[in-house]
C-alpha cells in the first residue's frame, strides 16, 4: 500500500491523475434491497459511482436485477457489481456487507398514506430482518420502505426478538425531507442547495416531518417566518404531491435515490472511520417519543449521538408538539404489527 504522500509526489508525473483524495481503505461492501425497483435501480447506479465501495450487491425478487447489475458494469470504475435474484439468495446478498439498505416493496398511489402502506410492506421488511439476523447481525441496516415511521420500530421488534437488535446500526432513511428542505429554501433564497444546511426533525410524513428553518444556515441566509411556515407546508406535503404528478404510476424516484445516496455516502465515511452528520430516523427518547429523525452524528460502530435540545421557533415547537402523538401511535403500531403478523401466518 502507498502512502498519499508518495503517490501525490509520482503519479501526477506519470499520469493526469488527481491523487490528492486517495485514502488507503478497507474494503467497503453495500448491498441494496429492492435494486430491480425505480428507487433501487436509481441509487445503486450512484452507488455505482462511489469510489470508496468496493464491492456493490444489488437483490431483489424480480430477476430485472440480473439485467441490472449487468449494466451497471458496463460504467466506468467504481464498485464490480454482483446480483441476486429470489428469495434463496437474499442470505448470501447481504452476509458480507458493511450497509445493508433496503429500498423494496410497493409505492403508495394517489389518496394513500404512507402509514396505510404497513400491511404490504411489513412482510418484506420482516423477510430481511430474519435474514440479517441468520447471516450478518454486525452491518448497518438501513431501511427506506415507506412507512419508515412504524418500519423502523418494526424492525426494532423483530431484532430484538431475534436477539440481535443494536439500536446504533438501525436507521430510518429520511434525508429525502432534508433535501426537501434546502432545495426550497434555496429557490427563495436564489443561492444554491448545496450551501445550505437545515436540521429536519420529527419523522417522514405530512403531519410529522418538522424542518427547522429558525436554524438555517450559514446565518448570513434567513428566512421570515411567513416563508418559513409556507416551505415547511410544502416539504411535509412534497412526497404527495409528486405521487400526485405522476399520476399513479409511482412515488418519487430520483430526487429520493439522490438523498438515498447522499445518506449512503455519509455511512460509507463513517465505515471507513469519519464521524459524519446524516438525517435519519433512529432509536431516539429526547423528544417524547421512542423514534425520532434528525442530524445525527455517526461513526464506524453506528450511532454516536441522536439529536436533541435543537433550539426552534414557537412555530416549529407547536407543530413537534403536534406531531409527537402521530409518531407515537405510528411507533406503537408498527411495534403491535409483529404480533399482528405472526397471527396471521398461524391462522
Ligand atoms: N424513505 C424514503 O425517502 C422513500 C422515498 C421513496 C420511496 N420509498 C419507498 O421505497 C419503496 C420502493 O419504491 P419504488 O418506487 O422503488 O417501488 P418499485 O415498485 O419501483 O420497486 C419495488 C421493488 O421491490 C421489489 N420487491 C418487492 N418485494 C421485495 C422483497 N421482499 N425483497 C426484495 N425486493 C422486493 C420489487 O420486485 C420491485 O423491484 C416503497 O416502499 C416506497 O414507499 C421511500
Ligand atoms: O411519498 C412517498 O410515498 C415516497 C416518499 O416517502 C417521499 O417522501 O417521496
Amino acid at each position: 500500500m502507498y502512502s498519499s504522500k508518495i503517490l501525490s509526489t509520482f503519479l501526477p508525473k506519470l499520469c493526469k491523475i488527481n491523487v490528492g483524495t486517495y485514502v488507503p481503505q478497507r474494503n467497503v461492501q453495500v448491498s441494496i434491497i429492492g435494486a430491480a425497483g425505480e428507487v433501487g435501480a436509481n441509487v445503486a447506479l450512484l452507488v455505482k459511482q462511489n469510489l470508496k465501495v468496493k464491492k456493490l450487491q444489488l437483490y431483489d425478487d424480480n430477476e430485472k436485477v440480473i439485467g441490472i447489475g449487468y449494466e451497471l458494469n458496463h460504467i466506468s470504475g467504481g464498485p464490480p457489481v454482483f446480483t441476486y435474484a429470489g428469495d434463496s439468495c437474499l442470505g448470501t446478498a447481504i452476509q458480507l456487507s458493511d450497509l445493508v439498505v433496503m429500498v423494496a416493496r410497493i409505492p403508495r398511489k394517489p389518496g394513500n398514506t404512507r402509514y396505510q402502506m404497513i400491511g404490504a410492506n411489513a412482510p418484506g421488511v420482516l423477510r430481511l430482518c430474519r435474514a440479517m439476523a441468520d447471516k450478518n447481525n454486525h452491518a448497518l441496516f438501513a431501511i427506506a420502505t415507506n412507512p419508515v415511521n412504524s418500519l423502523l420500530p418494526f424492525a426494532t421488534a423483530l431484532m430484538f426478538k431475534y436477539g440481535c437488535y443494536n439500536p446504533f446500526k438501525l436507521f430510518g432513511v429520511t434525508n429525502i425531507d432534508s433535501a426537501r428542505s434546502r432545495a426550497y429554501a434555496a429557490s427563495v433564497l436564489g443561492v444554491s442547495a448545496r450551501d445550505l444546511y437545515v436540521p429536519v426533525i420529527g419523522g417522514h410524513s405530512d403531519e410529522t416531518t418538522v424542518p427547522l428553518y429558525s436554524n438555517l444556515t450559514p446565518s448570513q441566509f434567513q428566512l421570515d417566518a411567513c416563508q418559513g411556515e409556507t416551505l415547511t407546508r410544502l416539504v411535509r406535503k412534497a412526497g404527495t404531491e409528486v405521487v400526485n404528478h405522476k399520476d399513479g404510476t409511482e412515488s418519487a424516484t430520483l430526487a429520493v435515490a439522490w438523498a438515498i445516496n447522499e445518506f449512503i455516502e455519509a455511512l460509507v465515511d463513517a465505515i471507513l472511520g469519519n464521524e459524519v452528520m446524516v438525517h435519519c430516523y433512529t432509536a431516539n427518547p429526547h423528544y417524547g417519543t421512542r423514534f425520532f429523525s434528525g442530524p445525527t452524528k455517526i461513526g464506524q460502530d453506528g450511532i454516536i449521538q441522536t439529536s436533541r435540545d435543537l433550539p426552534m421557533s414557537d412555530h416549529e415547537n407547536y407543530l413537534l408538539n403536534c406531531s409527537i402523538p402521530v409518531l407515537n401511535q405510528e411507533v406503537i403500531h408498527g411495534e403491535e404489527f409483529v404480533q399482528y403478523i405472526e397471527n396471521a401466518r398461524r391462522k
